[in-house]
Formats: structure tokens, C-alpha cells, sequence
């Protein structure tokens, strides 16, 4: 009976295949055939490789078509296709024949249901998203963009010159795909059109819809209420864990609650002894780059804040400024290298998918290496702990395990989640907290650092007026920082506080909407879309900050100049319950090692010649120079060795 069915099925498929063929070959007919057909050429073509014969194929089927009143019919396997060149019934084809062809299937996997490809009931959807932000306004304000690469790529040929013929393909495609790869570039386009549109603008991410939102009072109920972090942070999550910055709220509540007290001022102050020996060292290191031209300040200040976030972490002297091969710090660096590629490269982000590219191994080994690091220290912690013995376990030959205080993140976690047996954290727990403020707190201040480096060397009369007031506070001693010294440096925090407003490590934060939200703007968020606060944004929103909101004005954080008019007008640290713990800490060690440093050497490089700053960057996770904050470096002192 069933084999009756099948056969049926079979019959029945076969007769309208046959007719639907039938009326293809009589439709057909009508329309000449090239002299050699594609299964006799094109397939000879294809099974030969020759893409240029291929295209000759083609060139071949358009002048035959042009002989045959624009059109002529083509079969390539069991498809029939018209090659068609006609104007006038190219203008009827191409406004009723809007699905793309199943050949496209192959780019369908790369670019999944994105505009270019996508079935017509979702193109019509994204393509309404995608023509406005093409807009003549937004596409001019990328002529910038293209004006920066081109300038690039004119530097990149000037090595061919009067060297004969050359390949200009490798120069040109890195060229376009520097300028579509610009993802900053776009976050920064898409703030300024949220700035036109009362704060706030709608985007869809692949299937997910964002409102991107640049408005404080929208903001100030947004930050209280949407805690859970956006999906896209799971990829971090596969480092940290449940790790307080980007745990689930459930989990994130009860670690807030044991981590806001370990950055109590008194504990943040207790570590700018650590800052002041680590900028020590980091004015020592930047010694070899003295009157030597242009260098990357990126290796030096992102060792020196992994050297103060691993002490003051975990105890642990990691030595990261004299040794950078140390594999923790370049498993780190691998794997939020490998993080970011993942949150903006699709086809990466599948598990399944990821794991069968080699990506996946070089991920697992970083992972494995740090994991194994982090569950050392914890292990000496607690046996230390213990049996309280002042005696410390011999020293690791890479990472000097033997130096730890007493009073670092780590000890104070133990304590706080409730004492190192039974109730406090497990080793697990434990390992998610110190890899989260290890990898919270290393890039943000080093990416902090090195902009202010830049925006001194752009402008010599504002680093002129720090180097003044370090003379001030230091005299003509080259003595190490102390606490006492860092209130005292009020112009200095103007400055870094300046830097953060215009060139900010965290110029995006994305939250889940799991509730409907009416906002203070009237417009109401549905649950299930993600909001992109675009910190940037708000920091250069003119209704905020003045006509003069692009414009890198220290002063303008003099308390009588600076009127917050809402919370959220500058929030460079976030804001709400789920705000950086960590920012006390933050500037602290910021102001050591620009205090330390400045008072050494003098920073030069390219001078603006006004005060609107112009440097190009980049998304690295975190918004970076994308010329990895190059300056050159001038002798004013001895560096320093006396203690006060
Ligand atoms: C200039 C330096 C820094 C900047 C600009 C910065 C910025 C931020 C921002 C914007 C957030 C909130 C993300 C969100 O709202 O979703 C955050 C969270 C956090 N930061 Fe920082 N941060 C800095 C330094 C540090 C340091 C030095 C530490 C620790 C040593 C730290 C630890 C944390 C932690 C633990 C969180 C998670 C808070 C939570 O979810 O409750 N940060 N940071």
C-alpha cells in the first residue's frame, strides 16, 4: 500500500516536472540558444578551474545576445537561464524578479539572511532598516573615513615607486576593507544620527533589534532597570564565567554585594604604593624610546596595568614590563583578540561551527593556561591562609608566585564571601572573580593612559600647565608617588577626566530589555530588544555639552564650570547598580603613572591645529587608537629612584 503511495507521489511529481518543463522548452523555443551551449563549454570551463575562460564564456553569451534582440537561453545543469542584455525588459525584470538566485546559497552561509542575499520576505524588512542609514547625509559623513585610507594607501604605494610594474590589488582591497571594516566609524555614525533623532535610533543586528540611545533621561531609567547583559557577551563569558561584569542578574547580585566593599577608599588607596613601584618601572622601561622618534606606547602601559591589576588582584608580582612573553599575558591578549573576532564575525560565533576552526584550539589552550595560572595562586591562597604561615611557597620561575600581599582582591574575596572554609566562595567562584577584574581592569586604564598620552602630545600648552603643576606638588624631586600626593593633582584630573569624556575605553554598553519600558521621552522599549547606550554619544551630545562638545577642554570639569545637568550626561564609568566598581581605582592608577612619567619625559607628536581632537580608532572590544598610541618621547629629568 505505501509503495502504491510512493508511486503515485512519484508519478504525479514526474507528470508536472514534465509539463512545467514542457512549457519551459515551449517558452524557450522562442528565445535562441548561443552557438555552444553552457553544458559543453561551461562545464569543460568549470572542471578546468579557469575562472578567465569562464568569464570569456560570458562575455561570449552577452554579444550573442546582443545579436538576438538582447536575449538568449542558457542551460547550466537542469536550470534554464536567459542571459538578458535588453533594457527594456531588463526594467521589467529587475523591478519583478527580486529573489535571488540559489546560487547565492554558498554566500548565504557566510552572510546568512543578510540584505544582499536574503529571501524577499526578509529583504523587505532589512532593507527598510538599511536605506537610511545610507542617507546622503551619512554616507558624505564617511568621506572623512575614505580621506584618511586614501591617504594611507598613497603612503602604502609610495614603496612601488620607480619600481616597475606591481600588483596594485593587495593595496587597493586592504584600502576598502579598512573603510567597511570601520565598526567604530559606524557606532559613531549611527550616535550622531541618535543625537539628531531626540536621542534615540533603531537598529537591526542580524535578527535582534537595538535602540541605540544617547539621551540621559532616558538613560538614567534605562541604567536602573535593564541589569541583564546583552547575548553578545557571551563569548567573555566563556574566560569569566559568571564573574560579576557580565554574570546574569541572579548571580550578579549576590557577587556585587561581596565585591563593592573590597574597592572601599581606604583598600583602593592601600594599593597606590603598587601603582607608584609599577610606574617606577614603566618610567624605566619608556627610557629605552627616550629621543628616539615615534614607538607604540600600547606594550608599555598594557604591561604596566597588568602588572598593578595582577598584584593588587591576586598578590602576584606577574612582571609583565620586563617580561612580555609571559604566556599569561599573551594568552590574554590572544584570547580578547579572538573574543572580539567572534562578537563581529558571524560565522564564528555557532559553537559547533567555531570549534572546526583552528581559532578554536589556539582559544582553548589560552583558556587552559590562564585557568591553570588563576587555580595556582587561589591553591597557595588558601593553603597561606590556613596555616597563616608567613612563609612563602618557593617562587614559580615565570611569575614570582611567592610575592603576594596579604590584602589583595583575592584576600579580601575569601573574607568578604564568608572566610576560606565552608560558606565563602568555591575555587571556582573564586577564579571567575579574579579573571573578571583582571580582564575589567588591565585594557581600560592602559587604553585610558595612552590617550591621554596622545591628546598631551597634540596639545603641549595643556601638558605644559600638568608639567607645572607636577612641579608644584613635587617640587624638584624625582621621589615616587604617595597617596597624599594624587588629591593635589586637580589640573591632572581635569585632563584624564576630559580624556574620558571625548575618547572613552567604553564607548558602548548593551543591555537586554526583558520588560516593556516607558521611557521619559515618551517612547516605550519592547521586551526582547537589546538597548545600546552609546556612552560616546552622550559625551559629545551638543544639547549637553555645548556647541563646543567635540572640542578637548580640560577646564571645563572646573567645579564652577561643570554643572551635571543629568547623572547620565557623562558616565564614563557607567551608571546605575551595575556601574564600574573599579573607578576610584581607575584614576588613582592613572594619575600615578601620568605623575610618575610626566615628571621624566616630555610627549611630542603630530600637534592639532585646533582644539577639536582628531585620532583614529578602533573596536578591540574596547575603543583603542587604531595606530596603537604612538608619541616620541623627550628627556626633562633623571628618572626616579629616592623614596620621600
Ligand atoms: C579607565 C578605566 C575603566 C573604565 C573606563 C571602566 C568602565 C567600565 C564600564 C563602562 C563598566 C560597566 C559596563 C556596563 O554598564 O555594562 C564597568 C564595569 C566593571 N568594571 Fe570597570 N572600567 C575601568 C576600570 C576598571 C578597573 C581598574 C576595575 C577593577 C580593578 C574595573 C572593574 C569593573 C567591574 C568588576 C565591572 C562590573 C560591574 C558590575 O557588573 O556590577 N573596572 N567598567
Amino acid at each position: 500500500m505505501l509503495l502504491y503511495l510512493i508511486a503515485g507521489v512519484l508519478l504525479a511529481w514526474t507528470v508536472a516536472y514534465k509539463y512545467r518543463r514542457r512549457n519551459m522548452y515551449k517558452l524557450a523555443s522562442r528565445i535562441p540558444a548561443p552557438t555552444n551551449e553552457w553544458p559543453m563549454i561551461g562545464v569543460a570551463h568549470t572542471l578546468s578551474g579557469s575562472t578567465e575562460d569562464i568569464m570569456a564564456s560570458l562575455q561570449k553569451f552577452s554579444y550573442e545576445a546582443m545579436e538576438n534582440d538582447g536575449i538568449v537561453r542558457v542551460w547550466l545543469g537542469h536550470i534554464l537561464y536567459f542571459v538578458v542584455v535588453n533594457p527594456l525588459d531588463l526594467d521589467v525584470l529587475m523591478k519583478t524578479c527580486l529573489e535571488k538566485d540559489d546560487l547565492h546559497r554558498f554566500l548565504r552561509k557566510v552572510t546568512g539572511n543578510g540584505t544582499v542575499f536574503a529571501p524577499v520576505p526578509i529583504w523587505r524588512k532589512r532593507r527598510k532598516v538599511l536605506v537610511p542609514a545610507f542617507s546622503p547625509k551619512i554616507v558624505e559623513s564617511f568621506v572623512d573615513v575614505f580621506s584618511k585610507q586614501s591617504v594611507k594607501l598613497t603612503k602604502q604605494l609610495e614603496k612601488q615607486v620607480d619600481k616597475g610594474p606591481f600588483s596594485l590589488w593587495p593595496f587597493v582591497s586592504t584600502y576598502t576593507l579598512d573603510s567597511v571594516c570601520d565598526i567604530m566609524a559606524s557606532l559613531q555614525k549611527i550616535s550622531y544620527e541618535a543625537m539628531d533623532n531626540d536621542g534615540m535610533i533603531k537598529v537591526w543586528l542580524g535578527h535582534i533589534l537595538y535602540f541605540v540611545v544617547v539621551n540621559p533621561l532616558d538613560l538614567d531609567v534605562l541604567m536602573k532597570t535593564c541589569l541583564e547583559k546583552d547575548d553578545l557577551h557571551r563569548f567573555i563569558r566563556k574566560i569569566i564565567g559568571n564573574g560579576t561584569v557580565f554574570a546574569p542578574v541572579s548571580i550578579w547580585r549576590k557577587r556585587r554585594k561581596v565585591l563593592v566593599p573590597a574597592f572601599s577608599p581606604k583598600i583602593v588607596e592601600s594599593f597606590v604604593d603598587v601603582f607608584s613601584e609599577q610606574s617606577v618601572k614603566l618610567t624605566k622601561q619608556l627610557e629605552k624610546q627616550v629621543d628616539k622618534g615615534p614607538f607604540s606606547l600600547w606594550p608599555f602601559v598594557s604591561t604596566y596595568t597588568l602588572d598593578s591589576v595582577c598584584e593588587t588582584a591576586m598578590g602576584v608580582k606577574m612582571n609583565a614590563q620586563e617580561n612580555p612573553d609571559s604566556p599569561f599575558l599573551i594568552c590574554l591578549n590572544r584570547i580578547l583578540n579572538l573574543v572580539c573576532k567572534r562578537i563581529f564575525h558571524l560565522w564564528l560565533q555557532p559553537e559547533w561551527l567555531f570549534k572546526l576552526f583552528p581559532q578554536y584550539i589556539e582559544h582553548q589552550k589560552c583558556l587552559n593556561e590562564m585557568h591553570e595560572f588563576v587555580d595556582k595562586v587561589i591553591k597557595m591562597k588558601r593553603a597561606d591562609m590556613k596555616t597563616e604561615s608567613k612563609s612563602k611557597p618557593e617562587t614559580d620561575k615565570v611569575y614570582d608566585l611567592g610575592q603576594y600581599k596579604m590584602q589583595s582582591f583575592l584576600d579580601l574575596l575569601v573574607t568578604l564571601s564568608g572566610g576560606n572554609t565552608g560558606g565563602g566562595y568555591t575555587d571556582i567562584e573564586l577564579r571567575e572573580e579574579v579573571l573578571t577584574l583582571t580582564i575589567a581592569g588591565t585594557d581600560t586604564s592602559a587604553v585610558a593612559i595612552g590617550y591621554v598620552f596622545k591628546l598631551l602630545a597634540k596639545y603641549p600648552d595643556v601638558q605644559e600647565k600638568v608639567y607645572q603643576e607636577l612641579c608644584k606638588v613635587f617640587g624638584d624631586s624625582n621621589r615616587p608617588v604617595i597617596k597624599e600626593d594624587l588629591p593635589k593633582l586637580k589640573y591632572l584630573e581635569r585632563v584624564v577626566k576630559e580624556t574620558l569624556r571625548l575618547f572613552l575605553p567604553v564607548p558602548f554598553v548593551i543591555r537586554k530589555v526583558l520588560n516593556d519600558i516607558a521611557l521619559p521621552s515618551g517612547r516605550v522599549l519592547p521586551a526582547g530588544s537589546g538597548v545600546g547606550v552609546s556612552i560616546w554619544g552622550v559625551h559629545r551630545d551638543p544639547h549637553y555639552w555645548g556647541p563646543d562638545a567635540e572640542h578637548f577642554d580640560p577646564d571645563r570639569f572646573l567645579p564652577e564650570r561643570f554643572n551635571l545637568a543629568h547623572t547620565c550626561s557623562y558616565m564614563p564609568f557607567s551608571s546605575g547598580p551595575r556601574n564600574c566598581p573599579g573607578y576610584q581605582y581607575a584614576l588613582m592608577s592613572m594619575k600615578t603613572a601620568l605623575s610618575t612619567i610626566l615628571r621624566s619625559y616630555k610627549v611630542v607628536g603630530e600637534q592639532e591645529p585646533t582644539t577639536i581632537p582628531h585620532i583614529r580608532v578602533k573596536i578591540d572590544i574596547m575603543m583603542k587608537d587604531a595606530d596603537g598610541y604612538c608619541v616620541a618621547l623627550e628627556r626633562r629629568m633623571p628618572t626616579f629612584t629616592k623614596k620621600k
